[in-house]
């Protein structure tokens, strides 16, 4: 086994501590390092960014030798992307590991909504079956159309399952994809005006900053469902509150929220709302693969092959 010192240096950036059984993993190969301060900080090329650890431009400046991000999120916008542009820094997302969980749980949600199966358990469980009878109907998720915004690792996934379902797709996306041929929608109102379900899964970024507004909801329409399992700050919360409390649009399934972990308390009290803490993409089966994609870009750096989740900073 290589002496301590021999192993390739990678700083770690870490909000939550991870798991010791992994750090051990990477301990047997690469020599860890925790703090900006450390006197080896000037001299390391990779970071490892642990869940949504700012990497902002200062802490950049501190590590001027630095080449590549490895991040163990399929979001990235914690990290100063435009920074890492202009140096030529790499960075690298959890997608490939976190798409087909959030795939699912986008599911979920959207079914849920549809069909009440949420709110017709608080009914069942408060007993109200006996006594006011017969729940309302929920609609079928087959035959819709519905627009997805982002169409990613995560957004790939979704398209996939829903065409099983029956639905009929088209997506918003910074480009078009020559790789698929549901419909494009460079404007994302035109997308929500041909859509009866929106589902958001984009970047967020300074240009998606709230990019599903009031304008967005009123063309989608009374009845018409919202799901977020992006990025809160890709809604205007405040907006989207009163487009569901008016009966503007007919409901939302929400796992992520702009002040997490606070969620508006209006939406306790909505039963159009299915809400969930964050929790899309993880399961023990993406944690697990989480792991393996960060010690396969790690080695892949280290021995100058393609990363194996790069993320597009154009
Ligand atoms: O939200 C979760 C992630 O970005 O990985």
């Amino acid at each position: 086994m290589a002496a301590m010192d021999e192993l390739p240096l990678v700083l770690v950036h870490a909000l939550p501590p991870f798991e010791i059984s992994f750090k051990g993993r990477l301990q047997s190969r690469f020599q860890l390092i925790d703090s900006l301060d450390s006197t080896f900080a000037p001299h390391v090329s990779v970071l490892l960014c642990v869940g949504p650890s700012p990497v902002s431009s200062d802490t950049l400046r501190h590590l001027p030798s630095l080449q590549c991000i490895v991040g163990s999120s399929a979001g990235v916008d914690h990290i100063d992307l435009a920074e890492c542009r202009r140096r030529g820094i790499t960075v690298t997302n959890a997608g490939p590991s976190f798409c087909e969980d959030g795939a699912d749980f986008a599911i979920g949600l959207l079914i849920d909504v549809l069909r009440r199966i949420s709110a017709a358990d608080r009914y069942v469980r408060a007993g109200l079956w006996p006594m006011k009878g017969d729940y309302p109907l929920g609609s079928k998720l087959g035959g819709k159309r519905v627009g997805i915004v982002g169409l990613g690792n995560i957004g790939s996934e979704i398209a996939k399952r829903l065409v099983a379902f029956g639905c009929r797709i088209a997506y918003n996306s910074r480009n078009k994809k020559s790789s698929v041929s549901f419909p494009y929608y460079a404007n994302i109102c035109n997308l929500a005006a041909n859509s009866d379900i929106l589902i958001i899964c984009c970047a967020l970024t300074k240009e998606t900053h709230h990019l599903i507004n009031k304008d967005v909801m009123t063309a989608l329409g009374k009845e018409g469902v919202i799901i977020n399992v992006g990025r809160g700050a890709l809604i205007n919360e405040k907006e989207l509150v009163q487009c569901l409390e008016q009966g503007q649009i007919r409901g939302a399934g929400l796992d992520v929220f702009e002040n997490e972990p606070d969620v508006p308390k209006e939406l306790f009290e909505l039963e159009n709302v299915v809400l969930s803490p964050h929790k899309a993409i993880a399961t023990p089966e993406s944690f697990a693969s989480l792991q393996e994609l960060i010690v396969g870009n790690l080695e892949a750096f280290f021995s100058n092959k393609p990363l194996l989740s790069p993320v597009n900073l154009e």
